[in-house]
């Protein structure tokens, strides 16, 4: 097996993700070590019981011998947890984290950067409904995309370690690709904060109808409905900061989606059969083009018919 990509990574903040991360680079052997810090005391003591690493008693301590330090907490923490972790890191290391959102990260993360270290923004696109250091697992990243939001125009130094921590997510089974992060933040917030916002508001929709009661919306859920639930389980303060910091481009999105639901709205009033046919046809085949990219699910997220992660290098 190849040597790990980092001797020592620091994950601050052990939610799914952070707990995902420690699982992932001791069973691929990215880290030769793994430390790890929560601001929770309960969390840090869970992590611990759970054997995720070596549980570091404050942030400092966690990061001062890092040459990785993921910052995994909610977006709008970020830049708190760089300011404080940034004094205390190593000459060259470099400072990442797995934000939803990429400009306010970026913006927080480079804002606590001192000129020493690497800053390099990042997004792991895989999770799930779950939260907490019990429900990460070493699988949730094979397969998904790993999108990285370098700074533009930087020296060698700053390449290679871009490149090392690239490969640092190829070794988790992910697809890493650089990308701007405006852009990325465009793309993300039709693709998963759209769809989360609209799964919160159905289930508060639902358990809202005076015509429906709580019981019979539990007793009936359907699969469609089922699949919003789940969506709507995930983390209250993770969403929230989530649409607080990419507010523009989740507005944007929302006004086109309201647009084209009153077209929907307006073919149902006025038994216009064959604008739903064209509208449902559409959605359809674009269901079939994401089951052909291999981008279901099923495969991302739980790493089913993805090769192991060695394999792929
Ligand atoms: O599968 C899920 O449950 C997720 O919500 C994962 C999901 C997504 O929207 O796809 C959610 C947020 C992360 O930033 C990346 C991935």
């Amino acid at each position: 097996m190849s040597d790990p990509v980092f001797s020592r990574i620091a994950i601050i903040g052990v939610g799914l993700i952070g707990s995902s991360i420690a699982r992932a680079a001791a069973e691929y052997r990215a880290a030769g070590e793994v430390v790890l810090y929560d601001a929770s005391p309960d969390v840090r003591a869970r992590a611990g019981a759970l054997g995720l690493g070596t549980v570091a008693p404050t942030l400092e301590a966690a990061v001062s011998d890092a040459d990785c330090v993921i910052v995994c907490v909610p977006v709008g923490a970020i830049g708190a947890v760089a300011a404080g972790a940034v004094p205390c890191m190593k000459y060259g290391a470099i400072l990442t984290d797995v934000g939803s959102v990429k400009s306010e990260a970026a913006r927080a993360l480079h804002g606590a950067g001192d000129g020493r270290i690497h800053v390099i923004p990042g997004h792991p696109i895989a999770g799930t409904e779950q939260s907490g250091p019990e429900a990460g697992f070493p699988t949730l990243f094979r397969g998904a995309w790993h999108i990285l939001t370098p700074l533009s125009g930087q020296d060698e130094a700053y390449q290679t370690a871009t490149d090392q921590l690239a490969a640092f997510w190829t070794r988790l089974g992910a697809k890493v690709e650089a990308m701007d992060a405006g852009r990325h933040d465009r793309v993300l917030a039709i693709t998963s904060h759209l769809p989360h916002l609209i799964a919160f508001n159905i289930v508060t929709t639902a358990f809202d109808l005076e015509s429906v009661e709580q019981g019979e919306v539990v007793k009936y859920s359907a699969g469609g409905f089922r699949d919003f639930t789940r969506i709507a389980a995930s983390d209250p303060v993770m969403w929230r900061d989530v649409f607080l910091n990419n507010k523009e481009a989740v507005l944007e999105c929302l006004g086109r989606f309201s647009e084209d639901l009153a077209a929907l709205q307006r073919a149902i009033r006025w038994d216009d059969g064959d604008t739903l046919i064209r509208e449902f046809t559409r959605a359809r085949s674009i269901r079939k083009a994401i089951i052909d990219a291999g981008q279901d699910s099923s495969a991302v997220n739980f790493g089913r018919n993805t090769p192991e992660p060695e394999e792929q290098a």
